[in-house]
């Protein structure tokens, strides 16, 4: 798992290892792994690096250090190298210095747009992990003057480093070339850092657990269940969907479906699309009614089950067979609207839940807000459970406080019914038996894939998604 620290964990780390690191040692490794990053960046786009025309925007604490120090490397690559101070008279002494010496220019705000209008790479340095508040006007003002590639340093300025919101003037930035550790700006803002690129500073040690957890394929291929030689269609777990009515039958084939190819194992579908099931997936067992659907490991309950009162009954049924549960859609309205359907339940036996921000608003009583993590953390402690809160970057929060920050491949999740499919994917793994915060997140990333690859760059539909399911496994399996 990649692991994510927010930026008062990271500074108490490098007060650590500054203490017992010469003086500006740290910034300079920062800054050299920053310069070849933009050397990277001007080969790519501007087809070579000396020569070149790079422009450092720099505000006044040691972000625009690392920025300047990196100019100064720039210059032995042969760079014509700007610097643009926001604030001379507080700009870092030391990394100014080396590059004055390294025949670099400085100018001020005032003459910064024709430089900027001119530069083959722009370089932000306005400010690092202590960012408070949006962009102040000045430097707003410049950022917004940028056309060429930014290479942003350690995140993109005016992305808040902790949440990710960017309400206000930010920086977009081609590639964010990063420091140390990742930080919450980098999982939850992908779309303003472009390409993050870590630089090792050698804080890793320093750091302890990390805040927040990021998937990769080879913990989603550690966990996903594939079946061995002694299984059978029951030893693999055997999930149960109760979803979809006879008037909506679509949720139920897509969250159906989509649990027929999650896993190998046995999928029971319980409700009033039976027919539509059986018709669509005929390797599905389908009944009209959760109290005959036969034993399962673990439910999915929500999709199409209207939030009338027999929408509740089911979900109270279900909250009552002691297997874990992945609470979707109408359910999540249900235990909003009355939630003592949860008296129903075991406190030991899992539940997932799955609200987009709506749902979210229904069962909190207010908007998840700008920092989601926060927002998924107190949903899951009021309710005991896993809640994995929707949107570009999925947040699943476990009670235990644990924090997984699903990685987007596009927007392509964006289309009706795709819901419906990660909850199937959810309810497969919780009935394999995975640890409940792990089924989420491991979730989320494959249904991330799974639209990606079936997308291939122009929009995708639910049913297209479960389709692609298969394949996106093999490509986790087969690069972990
Ligand atoms: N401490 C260390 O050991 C290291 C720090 N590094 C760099 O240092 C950065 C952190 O440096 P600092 O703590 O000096 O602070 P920053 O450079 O992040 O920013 C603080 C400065 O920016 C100004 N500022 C704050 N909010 C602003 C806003 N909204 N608009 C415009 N200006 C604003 C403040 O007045 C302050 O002077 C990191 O992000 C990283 O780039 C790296 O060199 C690695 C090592
Ligand atoms: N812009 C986006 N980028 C990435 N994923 C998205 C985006 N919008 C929605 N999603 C994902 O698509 C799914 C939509 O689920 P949901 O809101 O329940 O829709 P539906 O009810 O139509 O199935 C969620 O997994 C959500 O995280
Ligand atoms: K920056």
């Amino acid at each position: 798992m990649q692991g994510i620290w927010t930026t008062a964990r990271i500074r108490a780390a490098e007060d650590r290892l500054l203490a017992v690191t010469p003086d500006g040692e740290l910034m300079r490794r920062a800054a050299f792994g920053l310069a070849t990053q933009v050397s990277a960046v001007l080969a790519e786009g501007a087809g070579g690096v000396s020569g070149r025309r790079a422009v450092l925007l720099v505000g006044s604490g040691n972000n625009g250090g690392d920025a300047l120090w990196a100019g100064a490397f720039l210059r032995r690559r042969g760079v014509a190298v700007t610097a643009v101070l926001l604030d001379p008279a507080k700009t870092h002494a030391a990394g100014l210095a080396a590059l004055r010496r390294s025949g670099g220019r400085a100018v001020s705000s005032v003459d910064g747009p024709q430089w900027i209008s001119r530069a083959d790479v722009v370089v932000d340095g306005i400010v690092g992990i202590s960012a408070r508040g949006p962009l102040r006007p000045e430097a707003a003002r410049l950022a917004g003057l940028v056309e060429a590639p930014v290479v942003a340093v350690d995140l993109p300025s005016g992305v808040d480093p902790d949440t990710g919101a960017a309400d206000g003037p930010h920086v977009t930035a081609t590639r964010t070339v990063t420091f140390g550790a990742l930080k919450p700006v980098h999982a939850l803002a992908p779309q303003e850092c472009g390409e993050v690129v870590l630089v090792d500073i050698g804080l890793r040690p320093s750091l302890g657990e990390p805040d927040l957890y990021r998937l990769e394929p080879a913990d989603i291929a550690a966990v996903w269940p594939v079946p061995g030689p002694g299984d059978d269609k029951y030893s693999q777990g055997v999930v149960g969907i109760a979803a979809g009515s006879a008037t909506y039958p679509g949720a139920a084939v897509l969250a159906s479906g989509s649990a027929v190819q999650a896993t190998a194992g046995m999928v029971r579908y319980a409700g009033h699309a039976a027919d539509v099931v059986r018709a669509r997936w005929p390797e599905i067992v389908a009944t009209g009614s959760v109290t005959d659907a036969g034993r399962v490991q673990a439910w999915v309950v929500g999709p199409g089950i209207g939030t009338g009162a027999e929408g509740r009954e089911v979900l109270r049924h279900i909250l009552g067979q002691d297997v874990p549960v992945c609470a979707d859609a109408d359910a999540t309205t249900i235990i909003a609207h009355t939630p003592e359907v949860l008296d129903a339940r075991d406190p030991d036996t899992p539940l997932v839940l799955t609200p987009h921000a709506g749902e979210y608003e229904r069962l909190m009583g207010r908007r998840p807000g700008v920092d989601r993590v926060a927002a998924a953390r107190e949903a899951a402690a009021k309710y005991d459970a896993v809640v994995l809160l929707k949107g570009h970057c999925t947040v699943v929060a476990a009670p235990d406080g644990r924090v997984a920050v699903n990685q987007p491949h596009g927007s392509w999740l964006a289309t009706a019914g795709s819901g419906d499919v990660l909850t199937g994917l959810v309810g497969s793994l919780l009935a394999a038996g995975l640890d409940p915060w792990l089924a989420a997140a491991a979730a989320a990333q494959v249904h991330s894939l799974a639209g990606a690859l079936a997308a291939e760059d122009v929009p995708t539909s639910a049913s297209g998604l479960v389709a692609a399911i298969p394949a996106a496994l093999r490509l986790i399996r087969a690069v972990a």
